[in-house]
């Protein structure tokens, strides 16, 4: 599977009594990957809202990617992203075996990424490119990195970070195979305009 396109990411507080309405109308738009992404220690809520996206994921042909938790990953057989903080790659590669996504947050660092790739990540992560309310201290990274990337790494390449329909456009345009969105998604007054903002992310992939 080509790793190309929107990359849709949860927030428990954005989604707060509307969770799988607003998932699900993503998905309707068209999501390559859908991340759960949940910092709550409730672990009986996170293993319960995951199965569900499964389900949903597996109806939509979309896959699943679990933040931060290689056990829960294994546990629903779906993909992890890893920041520098969440543990190695290579036991989760080992773990969850040749075929499974696995993420690798690189900031604005390209040794990280290089390193992420000897280790078995499926994909590697820049960001912040912009202002982010979901992750205000994110460290922030430039257009120019993704041209960099591009030019030495042989492997879909993420960008996070304050990305809306109004500033992703040169994100693609410098080689971003994925756009991974929170707030510029889900931040929608409704789960029709989720639906076309999904949609018009995805139009951005076509020129
Ligand atoms: C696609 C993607 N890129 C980066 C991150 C950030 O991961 P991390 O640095 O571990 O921070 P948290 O998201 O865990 O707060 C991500 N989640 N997804
Ligand atoms: C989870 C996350 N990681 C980032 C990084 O730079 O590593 S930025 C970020 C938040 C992304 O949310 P929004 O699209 O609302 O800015
Ligand atoms: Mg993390």
């Amino acid at each position: 599977m080509k790793l190309r396109g929107l990359y849709a990411i949860t927030d428990s507080t954005l989604l707060a009594g509307k969770f799988l309405p607003y998932v699900e109308a993503a998905l309707e738009g068209g999501v390559t990957l859908l991340q759960y992404r949940d910092k709550s220690g409730d672990d009986a809520r996170r293993l319960r809202e995951a199965e569900a996206l499964r389900e949903l994921c597996e109806r939509y042909g979309t896959r699943l990617i679990i933040n931060d938790d290689a056990e829960l990953a294994a546990r629903l057989g779906v993909g992890v992203h890893l920041g520098q903080t969440d543990g190695p790659l290579s036991p989760t590669r080992a773990l969850l075996g040749p075929k499974a996504i696995i993420g690798s947050t690189c900031h604005a660092q390209l040794d990280l990424a290089e390193q992420a790739v000897n280790e078995g990540a499926s994909y590697v992560a820049f960001g912040r490119f912009f202002n982010s309310s979901t992750k205000p201290g994110a460290p922030s990274c430039s257009l120019g990195l993704l041209d960099e990337a591009r030019r030495t790494l042989h492997l879909p390449v993420c960008a996070i970070g304050g990305i809306t329909l109004d500033n992703a456009a040169p994100l693609v345009a410098h080689g971003a195979d994925l756009l991974a969105v929170v707030h510029g998604l889900f931040g929608a007054e409704s789960t029709a305009e989720v639906t076309r903002r999904a949609r018009a992310f995805n139009e951005l992939f076509k020129s």
